[in-house]
């Protein structure tokens, strides 16, 4: 199987997590975006979707489904989104897509995460994928320095030879070389530096189900 047929398999087996009549939260991404093409299938039985990116937002437009904006919504039952990686307790890293902020934000919002991935996305320890940090651009190399004395090596995201800017107008520091042994601890951490929007660890608040494509099927963890 390829990695798209695998990540369409879990993205189909999301759907049985959608709950009718009920606005589900949608996040970003390859795995994602097979997520709401077959979403779009099943429309009719829902009332809506909370986007976590632009990216996401017009993708839920182009296939009709109608996009509430997130201070209408007190609560929804899921947010189903991909990751970067994923450990046994749920942790993840994400930001790949340089949505970390709007999708901890959504995440935040709802009752249950649902993680659909490729089986390679599951790992012991987190932190072989560069950590995605969002930082106010006028603080990237303050928080850069924070970065490399916890131990990382942070580089300046950069599209077309300038720095990426997300959704939110800020930058998106890279950081290779953490070995993440205590998400909870260092998602905290990153979060108090000064400068910091979001940290891609998503360890306080990780999936409760992760679903994720194998040769042999969709593999289902509840964490
Ligand atoms: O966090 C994300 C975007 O910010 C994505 O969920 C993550 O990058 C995984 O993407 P894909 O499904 O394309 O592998």
């Amino acid at each position: 199987m390829t990695q798209d047929e695998l990540k369409q398999a879990v993205a189909r087996a999301a759907i049985e997590y959608v709950i009718d009549g009920e606005i589900i939260g949608v996040g970003t991404g390859s795995t994602a975006n097979f997520f709401i093409d077959e979403l779009a299938t099943i429309k009719s039985r829902i009332r809506g979707a909370v986007a976590s990116s632009e990216a996401t937002a017009s993708r839920l437009h182009a296939h009709g489904i109608s996009v509430y904006d997130l201070n209408d919504v007190a609560s929804m039952p899921v947010y189903i989104d991909g990751a970067d990686e994923i450990n046994a307790q749920g942790a993840m890293i994400k930001g790949g897509g340089a949505a970390l902020t709007r999708e901890k934000i959504v995440a935040s919002v709802a009752r249950k995460f649902i993680c659909i991935a490729d089986g390679s996305k599951l790992v012991e320890t987190l932190g072989k994928f560069p950590l995605p940090v969002e930082v106010i651009p006028m603080a990237h190399a303050c928080v850069a320095r924070a970065l490399a004395a916890l131990g990382g090596q942070p580089e300046l995201r950069l599209k077309d030879g300038k720095p990426m800017t997300t959704d939110n107008g800020c930058f998106i520091l890279d950081v290779k070389g953490l070995r993440i042994t205590d998400p909870v601890a260092l998602e905290a951490q990153i979060n108090n530096i000064v400068g910091v929007v979001t940290v891609g660890l998503f360890a306080q608040r990780g999936a409760d189900v992760g679903l994720l494509g194998t040769e042999e099927g969709v593999k289902k963890i509840e964490f």
